[in-house]
């Protein structure tokens, strides 16, 4: 399999070459060159797999030439040794809950996945790689974890100062190691910027092995294919076809979705549902794409004006705007309504939402007044208690604090402060 650079002036390269350079040399996302369905005995036997069965079949495919079986079956026990259950809250609407892993938010697949793939590759190769990531919030603490003491490779997290909530940034800031927070004066559009600066920067790129750990990066962005697949074993019973509501900032989730289906998994429909940053569901009404500076709100992972992965998106269904409406939707929905709606949530089930479990909520919510019959699994992509503040604030009541979350609470947290770009080379130099 080869993966191709999605601005069509790069190379063709191996998965290896695409985790290694994380973005073409022309600036472009890399992109698998074909996508072959998975034979329908998969699907029709696919509650008898294990997870760790499901994920080895669904990617083997784009790895298979750099990754050998054994290794990339190893590689899957490491990474899936949690849970992803999917829990009913109300009729036709369940939750998929991914925030079971170590940092308590979805990014933990994708972020160990790499980590892995990142890891064998440089046993094979000499010199350091710096991993480059920038953060609203989830991507990072997930990236420290995943990366954390990886031998060979050293990873530099950008994040928004005063953005990202207080758990995200303990999360981020406190592990040391091979890991460097970087607290940029700005917003994440700001770090985002930063990054894809540096990987043009020849000066860097001369004295650096660069690399990137967001989504743009084919080894963070196809795992997160799994969660769908795990949903549909769960929901296969329920003999409907399922509309899949993610809540979405850089859209790397849902275009995973969108491979799952690729790879032949029945799908009613995708809802995007965004906060006020709703370049995607503005692009949906106006056929437009008009990237914004990025707005600070209460789901704070979903802070994107531009969301890298839009592009990923688009070029699946051929860039053609009619293809994309037959099986996409994508609808934004502000701070307050998002409260309101974590409110209603407890109080009538019992279930704690987090402010982005919400949004997706309200996005599956949106679609059934016009599809009432479909039934509905909205994702949670990260544990309320990530949200301290914005959960005690709203639902009145004081959560539990999981063990992933305690063992960081009290450390210390060490960044390095920078407002521009020319801090960030410097830094990126002196190391
Ligand atoms: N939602 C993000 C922003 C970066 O997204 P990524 O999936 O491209 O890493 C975050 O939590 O940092």
């Amino acid at each position: 399999m080869k993966f191709y650079s999605l601005n069509k002036k790069a190379p063709e390269v191996s998965f290896k070459d695409a985790v290694i350079n994380g973005i073409a040399p022309d600036r472009g996302l890399y992109f698998p060159e074909s996508i072959t369905p998975l034979p329908d005995t998969f699907f029709s036997t696919i509650e008898s797999l294990s997870n760790q069965e499901i994920a080895f079949l669904a990617i083997h495919q784009f790895v298979k030439e750099t990754i050998p079986d054994e290794k990339l079956r190893e590689i899957l026990a490491n990474v899936l040794d949690f849970d992803f259950p999917i829990i009913e809250i109300e009729d036709k609407i369940s939750t998929l809950e991914l925030f079971h892993g170590p940092t308590m938010a979805f990014k933990d697949v994708g972020a160990r996945f790499m980590a892995n793939c990142l890891g064998y590759f440089s046993e094979r190769k000499k010199g350091e790689v710096t991993v480059l990531v920038a953060t609203s919030g989830d991507t990072g603490g997930a990236v420290a974890n995943g990366f954390l003491g990886v031998e060979g490779v050293r990873v530099v997290i950008l994040y928004p100062s005063g953005k990202v909530s207080e758990i995200q940034e303990k999360q981020l800031t406190t592990l040391g190691q091979n890991i460097a927070a970087i607290e940029v004066e700005g917003t994440f559009d700001d770090c985002q910027r930063m990054v894809k600066t540096a990987f043009l920067d020849e000066e860097i790129t001369t004295n650096r092995k660069l690399t990137s750990a967001n989504s743009i990066n084919v080894a963070r962005w196809l795992p997160q294919l799994f969660y769908f697949l795990f949903a549909y074993k769960q929901a296969k019973s329920k003999g409907k076809e399922i509309v899949f509501s993610i809540p979405s900032g850089n859209f790397g989730n849902v275009c995973a979705g969108m491979v799952a289906q690729k790879l032949g998994m029945p799908v009613r429909r995708f809802i995007a549902a965004t906060n006020v940053n709703d370049t995607v569901p503005q692009f949906m009404v106006t056929g437009e794409y008009e990237p914004k500076p990025s707005i600070a709100t209460i789901s704070n992972a979903m802070d994107v004006g531009d969301p890298s992965n839009f592009v990923r998106i688009q070029n699946l269904y051929d860039n053609d705007f009619s293809k994309l409406s037959e099986i996409f939707s994508s609808y934004a929905f502000d701070d307050a309504l998002t409260k309101m709606t974590m409110s209603k949530i407890y109080k009538e089930t019992g279930y704690m939402t987090d402010p982005h479990g919400a949004v997706g909520y309200l996005g599956l919510k949106k679609h059934q007044k016009i599809d009432s019959e479909s039934y509905g699994i909205f994702l949670e992509t990260a544990h309320p208690v990530k949200f301290l503040d914005i959960v005690e604030e709203t639902l009145h009541m004081k959560p539990e604090i999981p063990k992933q979350i305690q063992a960081v609470m009290n450390k210390e947290k060490v960044s390095i402060k920078i407002k521009s770009y020319k801090e960030l080379k410097a830094y990126l130099l002196s190391k």
